[in-house]
């Protein structure tokens, strides 16, 4: 069952603020206008449970920026099980330079997305498909996933699209370690480099996150 948004009694730019995340007047109006798309929509279906300004600013908003500080001018990026739009169309805000593509698999989350970046005037695709059949034709510089699956899982499916882009980078909780030696067990590893790109404690909560940066080996 989707969650009821709680009405905010602070502005969007106010719990900004107070989390210490600057950005443009213009930046905080589309975030606002897409956090009021996201909250209607998931009234119909279930998109997100950070129905809170406060959850929106330090979940949603925190990762993507922490993301955004990753990505190279002008990158393309898909967005792997984008679900509700986080962290790619925070990203496509956020960093108007990127080409993002968004791609998910539940058709009908996939038409609210595409709804949704079409009321924002966003520049940004979506792919209704899962992201490894997409992969088979089409190309990209970066992949970006936030509670998709688990390591092992994502790794397996990208296994064969290695071709298709240059590097991954997961968003991943505490839990990450684990994960990790669950994929090396299972030898997804074996062919790449993984890196702790980030390390950051979610702004008013006591959670650590991490992204990851995985790519293919170099030869040498
Ligand atoms: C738990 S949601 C997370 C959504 C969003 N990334 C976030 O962090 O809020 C995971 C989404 O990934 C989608 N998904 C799962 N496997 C996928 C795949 N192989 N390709 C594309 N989408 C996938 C699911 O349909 C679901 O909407």
């Amino acid at each position: 069952m989707a969650e009821s948004p709680v009405e905010p009694e602070e502005t969007l730019a106010e719990v900004l603020a107070r989390f210490e995340y600057e950005l443009p007047e213009e930046q905080i109006e589309l975030l606002d206008a897409y956090r009021r798309e996201l909250w209607a929509w998931n009234e119909k279906m279930n998109l997100t449970r950070h129905t809170t300004l406060e959850k929106f600013v330090t979940r949603d908003v925190g990762d993507s920026l922490e993301l955004a500080n990753l990505l190279d001018e002008g990158e393309r990026v898909l967005d792997v099980g984008s679900g509700g739009g986080v962290p790619g169309v925070i990203l496509a805000i956020a960093r108007p330079d990127l080409k993002v593509s968004l791609c998910e698999s539940v058709a009908k989350k996939a038409q609210a997305l595409d709804q949704m970046v079409t009321t924002l005037g966003l520049n940004v695709k979506v792919y209704p498909a899962r992201a490894e059949d997409l992969l088979e034709a089409t190309t990209f510089d970066t992949l970006v996933a936030r509670a998709v699956a688990p390591m092992r899982k994502l790794l397996y499916w990208l296994a064969p699209r290695w071709d298709a882009f240059d590097r991954l980078l997961l968003i991943k909780g505490r839990n990450w370690v684990a994960e990790r030696g669950e994929a090396r067990h299972h030898g997804l590893l074996k062919p790449l480099e993984l890196r702790k790109a980030a390390e950051y404690v979610t702004r008013g909560a006591d959670a650590v996150s991490v992204i990851l940066k995985i790519e293919p080996k170099q030869d040498d």
